[in-house]
């Protein structure tokens, strides 16, 4: 039977996020290579990538003060941190196609939206279809319409929890630098079930953020209702083949 994984590649792996709208080439070329070989397999799965802000939309969006909770009714704003996220996007899709990955891009901003709730409402038919008929979709973080708040950051890690949910998916990662959601001494934590047991540890993130950097993500993951992993570069090909990476999240 065919599983359907969907993977985050943070922003933060596939970007210096020091300096604005820089891509890392090395790391976009490891990711890229790992989500090759792992399509190349027998039983690969059906694969939605998801891929965050780095030093693309994190910058842009802290230079107009937006944020998933902050809107902004700037439209130049607004689209600045959209056509940053949409370059690096282009990237991304690029370097699949590249390594022979039929990848495909979403561009969130144009069809979803939030509501006064700040309820994210995602049609999934694009991507669904994309799987269906063989693509990979790449969904990009990406700016939303906000009712009420103008508009507001979507973040990779609620496109995933989303996609994850709407198409029943049957693994899912969240490839970050990090190896894992880390203790106090720096080791990886192998299980998280509850928020509490690990908010002294959770912090926001190293680099330029608006999205909440970790404490944000394990929040997110808890409430998705299936198992998440939390892994670094360096274990994505075996989250790809199946194995146990980093920190695994059940709420
Ligand atoms: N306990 C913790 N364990 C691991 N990382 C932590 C912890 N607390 C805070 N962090 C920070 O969280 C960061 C990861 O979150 P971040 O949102 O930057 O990653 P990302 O999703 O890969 O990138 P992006 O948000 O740009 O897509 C780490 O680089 C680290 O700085
Ligand atoms: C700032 C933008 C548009 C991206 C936020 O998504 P994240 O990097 O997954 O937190």
């Amino acid at each position: 039977m065919t599983t359907t994984t969907v993977l985050k590649l943070g922003g933060s792996v596939l970007t210096d996020k020091s300096a604005p709208e820089t891509v890392d080439g090395d790391a976009l070329d490891g990711a890229v290579g790992a989500v090759a070989e792992a399509l190349d397999a027998d039983d690969a799965p059906r694969l939605v990538l998801v891929h965050g802000g780095g030093s693309f939309g994190h910058h842009h969006a802290a230079k107009h003060g937006v944020s998933d909770a902050d809107g902004t009714r700037d439209a130049e704003a607004a689209f600045a941190v959209h056509d940053a996220m949409r370059r690096l996007n282009d990237a991304v899709v690029t370097r699949l196609h590249g390594a022979g990955v039929d990848a495909l891009p979403v561009h969130p901003l144009s069809a979803a939206t939030r509501d006064s709730a700040a309820r994210l409402s995602l049609p999934l038919d694009p991507a669904a279809t994309m799987l269906e008929e063989g693509f990979v979709p790449v969904v990009q973080a990406d700016m939303v319409a906000h009712a009420g708040a103008g508009a507001t950051v979507l973040s990779g890690d609620e496109l995933v929890t989303t996609l994850a949910r709407g198409l029943d998916a049957d693994r899912v990662g969240l490839c970050s630098t990090v190896p894992g959601v880390l203790d106090d001494d720096g080791a990886v934590i192998p299980e998280i079930t509850a928020f509490e047991d690990v908010r002294d540890v959770l912090g926001g993130s190293d680099a330029t953020d608006v999205t909440g950097g970790m404490a944000a993500k394990v929040r997110a993951l808890l409430e998705l209702g299936a198992p998440a992993r939390v892994f670094g570069p360096d274990a994505l090909a075996a989250f790809l083949a199946g194995e146990d990476a980093g920190t695994v999240i059940r709420g």
